[in-house]
């Protein structure tokens, strides 16, 4: 083991050490919490991604540095693996661990037993590489540091990619890392992102006009410069490109990111942002504060809003492949899925199984769940409710799709727009500015206005709502149901089970939340009225049982 790096990382540490807090934990989004904590948390993930790098042979790794739909005084972190992909599981652990020691000499040890365990080569001639860029927030500059004071001690070579959406630093890692390979992904710069995806819009748009224009709420965040310069890589209105008229683009005044906009504020309030005020039936989309989410909506007349989400986009997105893929004559050859979690409308899943006749794989929630699974179709199609999500193509799908022979214009065309879909797509991860793109193709090509995309199935009313518990913790989910039964608190499930059969067409279950300390509650039935009774009454065996855990807790703790 090289002593001079663990040396470095001991001396280097003292300058973040850990602060006092409560421990923290490498989640499904990173790590998250107020920015003022987050210095020590950078510095390890400098130090993780560093390792990670020795141990993928001087493979680049990414770090983004961005809290998503958070308020601007939150930050986060996370670590992006060499195809683009997030972290590696057991990784996670480790980030966990490293992130959670008190001393310099604990973090130096802690290193030099993973150095050891997974026999990472430090004193070989191969260089870690990393590369970061970060969101919007004022506190991003300063983490940096942080991040860049542990590459540094790793003697790692870096390049701060600036201010970036999250997608695109997934982008620039698997380009970097593909670069010198036969199959590169793209062009290693800001800029080849906009190349790579604006000309393959530009290819699936040859044989059809947009319908309209598209107003697009950026969140006050790292979306709205990116979606600028994108735009100056489209074919202009005049030329048959699609007119995007950009709202919420003030990223000079941290107060206002994600304030009262944005696709998360949009999802779970079912109102557009603050101030919108578009014409009835006027195409709107919200972009999250890092930009890979995105959900689309629209007003009736009478300011009924009529939200078009992640389901919405992904049954979209896997009618038109499908549909593509008969019209190319390779219905035969390439099998499409797709992945849901247990939030997705179960209107959503019966269209998808018995409308569009395809098959659906849910998973437990995290994107991370749905890509893997998305991985084991030709086309997986993967999205959460909320908006994030994309599509794969598999090396074989992509194969095919790039060497078949048209046999007439018609394949032809197919052929040419699949050709297109799989250079404009995001392979690595939810993309909100390739998502955005990508529904402004399909419904172009459908002919369809938001009224009669929304018009494909109608959702069943439901609700997501957060219950504030004692501890989070006590409660775990069974699993392979992807968590839609309760193991424990024990009891708890037959109690809501009970409950919920007494509505129509119902369907409710409770978990864990994995980035908050608190337990989510979604359900769904028949009718509005309907949902609202029984998710008061789960709300309330919850609380309950929740009432009675802190109680047996405290008198535990009286009595010891
Ligand atoms: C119901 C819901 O929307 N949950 C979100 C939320 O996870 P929770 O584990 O539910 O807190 O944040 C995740 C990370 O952004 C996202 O992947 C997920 O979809
Ligand atoms: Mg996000």
């Amino acid at each position: 083991m090289s002593t001079s790096l663990l040396g470095n990382l001991e001396l280097a540490w003292r300058g973040f050490e850990r602060p006092d807090v409560k421990p923290f934990v490498y989640g499904t989004a990173g790590f998250r919490m107020k920015e003022d904590q987050l210095d020590s948390v950078c510095f390890t993930v400098g130090t993780i991604a560093a390792l990670r790098s020795l141990q993928k042979k001087g493979q680049a790794i990414g770090i983004m540095i961005t809290a998503s739909h958070n308020r601007a005084e939150d930050n986060g972190v996370k670590i992006v693996d060499p195809m683009g992909e997030m972290l590696e599981t057991d990784w996670e652990a480790i980030a966990t661990s490293l992130s959670n020691a008190k001393t310099a000499l604990d973090f130096k040890n802690f290193a030099g037993d993973v150095i050891d365990r997974l026999n990472i080569d430090v004193k070989g001639t191969i260089k870690p590489r990393v590369i970061f860029a970060r969101d919007t927030r004022p506190s991003g500059e300063r983490l940096i540091k942080a991040v860049t004071a542990a590459l540094g001690s790793t003697g790692t070579k870096y390049d701060d990619c600036g201010i970036l959406t999250t997608p695109q630093l997934h982008y620039l890692v698997r380009s970097l890392n593909t670069q010198n390979s036969s199959n590169p992904y793209g062009e290693f710069s800001e800029d080849g992102y906009y190349k790579k995806i604006s000309s393959a819009f530009a290819a699936c748009m040859q044989y059809q006009k947009p319908n309209g224009s598209v107003v697009v709420d950026c969140a006050n965040g790292v979306g709205a410069p990116a979606l600028k310069k994108l735009i100056k890589y489209l074919p202009p209105p005049s030329e048959g490109g699609v007119e995007i008229k950009i709202k919420n683009d003030d990223i000079k005044n941290p107060e206002v990111l994600n304030k009262a906009c944005g696709a998360d504020h949009v999802k779970s309030t079912q109102t557009p942002p603050s101030g919108f005020d578009s014409k009835p039936y006027q195409r709107c989309a919200s972009l999250d504060g890092d930009a890979d989410r995105i959900v689309y909506y629209f007003c009736e007349e009478g300011a009924m809003f009529r939200l078009l989400d992640g389901d919405r986009i992904a049954t979209l997105a896997a009618s038109f492949i499908g549909e593509l893929v008969q019209q190319a004559g390779l219905s035969e050859k390439i099998k499409i899925g797709i992945v849901q979690t247990a939030y997705a409308n179960g209107a959503a899943t019966k269209y998808v199984e018995q409308g569009l006749k395809l098959e659906v794989k849910v998973t437990p929630t995290g994107v991370k769940h749905l890509h893997h699974a998305a991985e084991r179709f030709d086309v997986g199609v993967y999205f959460e409710a909320n908006g994030h999500g994309t599509v794969l193509f598999s090396p074989k799908a992509y194969k095919r799709i790039h060497t078949a022979e048209p046999e007439s214009p018609r394949q032809l065309e197919a052929l040419n727009v699949l050709r297109g879909l799989t250079e404009m797509i995001n392979q690595t991860v939810g993309d909100a500015l390739s998502d955005l793109l990508l529904v402004e193709v399909i419904l172009a090509h459908k002919h369809f206005t938001v009224k009669e995309w929304l018009s494909t199935y109608t959702d069943l009313p439901n609700k997501l709502i957060k219950v504030l518990v004692a501890s989070k913790d006590d409660y775990k989910t069974v699993s392979g149901t992807a968590e839609r039964k309760l193991a424990e608190p024990k009891g708890l499930q037959e109690q809501i089970d009970a409950e919920v059969a007494k509505y129509n067409e119902s369907r409710c279950f409770v978990r864990a939340s994995g980035t908050e300390n608190a337990v989510r509650v979604y359900g769904e039935a028949a009718s509005s009225h309907e949902v609202d009774s029984m998710m008061v009454m789960v709300r309330d065996l919850v609380q309950y049982r929740s009432g009675e855990s802190a109680a047996a807790a405290a008198t535990a703790q009286q009595q010891g």
